[in-house]
C-alpha cells in the first residue's frame, strides 16, 4: 500500500502518471461499489481531467505539490461547484452548488484528484450511515456491518482503498468513530482550524472538517493542506499552521517529557471488554515508547451525550429552517397554499432522524423550556470544557477508546435512536470543548473488526496528537492489515 509520499515520488520520477493512479482508483471503485456503496456520486470525468492537468504540469517540468494527483473522496455535505451535493437527503437530491467550499477549493488548488462524493447519514445525523436517504454503506471488514457514521462513506472508501484519503466532518464523532470502525486514521481538528465555508451546516458550534487516511503521515499531510484562516468563516482561527510532518518521530523521547492521561470515566459501564483490553495495551505501548502515563478524571465526561443531544438538535433546528421548498432544494408537489407547501415539503423531504432532531431542537429552544434545556445544556458544556482544562494542567495528551464497541450489524440500532446516540459517548465531549482528537487503529476483536484508540489534545496541539499517534502506529502493525475485499 503506497503512501502519499511514495505516490508523489512515483509521479515526479515519472514511474506512474496521475491518470494511471486515478484510473486504478476508478477501477477499484467500479469493482467494489456494488458491495460497498461508499460513494453517492463518482466523478470519473472530472477526476481524469484533474489528473491530466497534473500530468501536463509534470511533463512541462513544473513543480507539483505533495497532494497533486492523489485520489481523494469528499463527504457529500461539502459544496462542490457544479457537482451535486446531496447531504444524503432527498431535500438536496438535485442540488448543484453554485460555489466551492473552502476545503475543496484548497484541495483543487493543491492538485488533488476528487474521485467522488461519499455517503453519509442524512445531514450528518447518525452514527452508522444508515440514515442516508439513498443507500447504506457496508463495512469493508465485514459487509454485514456498518462503517460507523456519519462519515461512513469516507471511512469505508479509504479502508477499501477506493481512494488514498478522504475528507469528513465531525460534529460529535463523525470522523473518529467511523475511522475506528473501519480501521483507519481519522482526525477532528480544533474547532476553527479548518474553514467551514461551504460545509452544509448541521450544528455550527460543533461542526469541524478533518482528514481520513490509512496512515498518520497521510492524515498529517491532508490536514496541512486544508487548515488555515479563512475570512469567509467567522469562527476561523487566525493562527500560523505548523509543519505537522515535523512531529512524526518514531518514539516519544526524551523519556517522561510527554505526559499522557487516561480518562478514568471512559472505562467501565458500557465499554466492551475487548475494546478496553486493546486500548489498555496501546497505552502500555505508549509508555514503553517514552510517555509518562497518569490516570486523570473528567468527572462530567458522561454528561456529554445528554448535553450534546440538546445543543446539536437546537442548532440543527435553526440551520435546517432554510429548507422550505422556496429558496432551493426539494419542493413537494400539489400544495394548495403556502403553509401546506412548507409542511408537505419538510414532511416528505426529511428522513425520520432529521425530523426527530428538528422537533427536539425546536422544543428545547421554545419559550418556557429554553432555560430548562438549552441553557442548562450550555452550562454542562462549560463544565465539561473546564474538566478538560483541569486535566490538561496535569498532562499533555488524553487517551481513551474512540468508541465503546466495534462495528455493529446493519439494522441493529435503527429502531432505537438512544442506543445509536451512545456510540458517540467517547467522542462527543471533545466537540463540546472544541478540542482536537484523533482515532488510530489499535487492534482487532475476535471477529476481525478494528478497534480505535482516541487521543485528545489541547487547543491547536494537533502536532502533539500526530506525534503520539505516529510513534504508536510505527511500533505496531495494525495499520498494515487490510480488509479482504474480493474484487
Ligand atoms: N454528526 C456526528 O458527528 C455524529 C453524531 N452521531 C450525530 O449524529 O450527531
Amino acid at each position: 500500500m503506497a503512501s502519499i509520499r511514495e505516490l508523489h515520488k512515483q509521479l515526479i520520477n515519472k514511474e506512474r502518471s496521475a491518470v494511471e493512479i486515478t484510473q486504478e482508483a476508478l477501477e477499484r471503485i467500479q469493482a467494489l461499489e456494488p458491495k460497498l456503496h461508499s460513494f453517492l456520486s463518482v466523478t470519473a470525468d472530472i477526476a481524469l481531467q484533474q489528473a491530466q492537468n497534473v500530468d501536463a504540469k509534470i511533463a512541462a517540468g513544473d513543480e507539483i505539490g505533495i497532494l497533486a494527483g492523489i485520489p481523494i473522496g469528499i463527504k457529500d455535505n461539502m459544496c462542490t461547484k457544479g457537482i451535486r451535493t446531496t447531504c444524503a437527503s432527498k431535500m438536496l437530491e438535485n442540488f448543484v452548488p453554485p460555489y466551492e467550499s473552502t476545503v475543496t477549493q484548497k484541495l483543487l488548488d493543491a492538485g488533488a484528484v476528487m474521485v467522488g462524493k461519499t455517503n453519509l447519514d442524512e445531514f450528518a445525523m447518525g452514527g452508522s450511515t444508515e440514515n442516508s436517504a439513498f443507500q447504506g454503506t457496508a463495512n469493508p471488514w465485514d459487509l454485514s456491518r456498518v462503517p460507523g457514521g456519519s462519515s461512513g462513506g469516507s471511512a469505508a472508501a479509504v479502508a477499501a482503498e477506493e481512494c488514498q484519503v478522504a475528507i469528513g466532518s465531525d460534529t460529535g464523532g463523525s470522523i473518529r468513530q467511523p475511522a475506528s470502525f473501519c480501521g483507519v486514521v481519522g482526525m477532528k481538528p480544533t474547532y476553527g482550524l479548518v474553514s467551514r465555508y461551504g460545509l452544509v451546516a448541521f450544528a455550527s458550534s460543533l461542526d469541524q472538517i478533518g482528514p481520513f487516511a490509512r496512515s498518520v503521515e497521510d492524515a498529517a499531510i491532508l490536514l496541512q493542506a486544508i487548515a488555515g484562516y479563512d475570512p469567509k468563516d467567522s469562527t476561523s482561527l487566525k493562527v500560523e499552521i505548523p509543519d505537522y510532518t515535523l512531529s512524526l518521530k518514531p518514539d516519544l523521547k526524551p523519556r517522561g517529557k510527554l505526559r499522557i492521561g487516561i480518562i478514568k470515566e471512559t472505562f467501565g459501564d458500557g465499554l466492551d471488554s475487548v475494546v478496553e483490553q486493546a486500548v489498555t495495551k496501546a497505552i502500555d505501548q505508549l509508555q514503553s515508547l517514552g510517555a509518562e502515563v497518569h490516570i486523570v478524571s473528567c468527572p462530567r465526561f458522561r454528561s456529554g451525550v445528554p448535553s450534546y443531544y440538546v445543543i446539536a438538535p437546537s442548532e440543527a433546528s435553526a440551520n435546517l429552517a432554510r429548507y422550505d421548498g422556496v429558496k432551493y432544494g426539494f419542493r413537494a408537489a400539489d400544495a394548495d397554499n403556502l403553509i401546506s407547501m412548507y409542511t408537505r415539503t419538510r414532511s416528505s423531504g426529511f428522513g425520520a432522524e432529521v425530523k426527530r432532531r428538528i422537533m427536539i431542537g425546536t422544543y428545547a429552544l421554545s419559550a418556557g423550556y429554553y432555560d430548562a434545556y438549552y441553557l442548562k445544556a450550555q452550562k454542562v458544556r462549560t463544565l465539561i470544557k473546564q474538566d478538560f482544562e483541569a486535566a490538561f494542567e496535569q498532562v499533555d495528551v488524553l487517551a481513551c477508546p474512540t468508541a465503546p464497541t466495534t462495528a455493529f450489524k446493519a439494522g441493529e440500532k435503527t429502531t432505537d435512536p438512544l442506543s445509536m446516540y451512545l456510540v458517540d459517548l467517547m467522542t462527543i465531549p471533545v466537540n463540546l470543548a472544541g478540542l482536537p482528537g484523533i482515532s488510530v487503529p489499535c487492534g482487532f476483536d475476535s471477529d476481525g473488526l478494528p478497534i480505535g484508540l482516541q487521543l485528545i489534545g489541547k487547543v491547536l496541539r494537533e502536532d502533539q496528537l500526530f506525534q503520539v499517534a505516529y510513534a504508536y502506529e510505527q511500533s505496531t502493525d495494525w495499520h498494515l492489515r487490510t480488509p479482504q475485499m474480493n474484487t
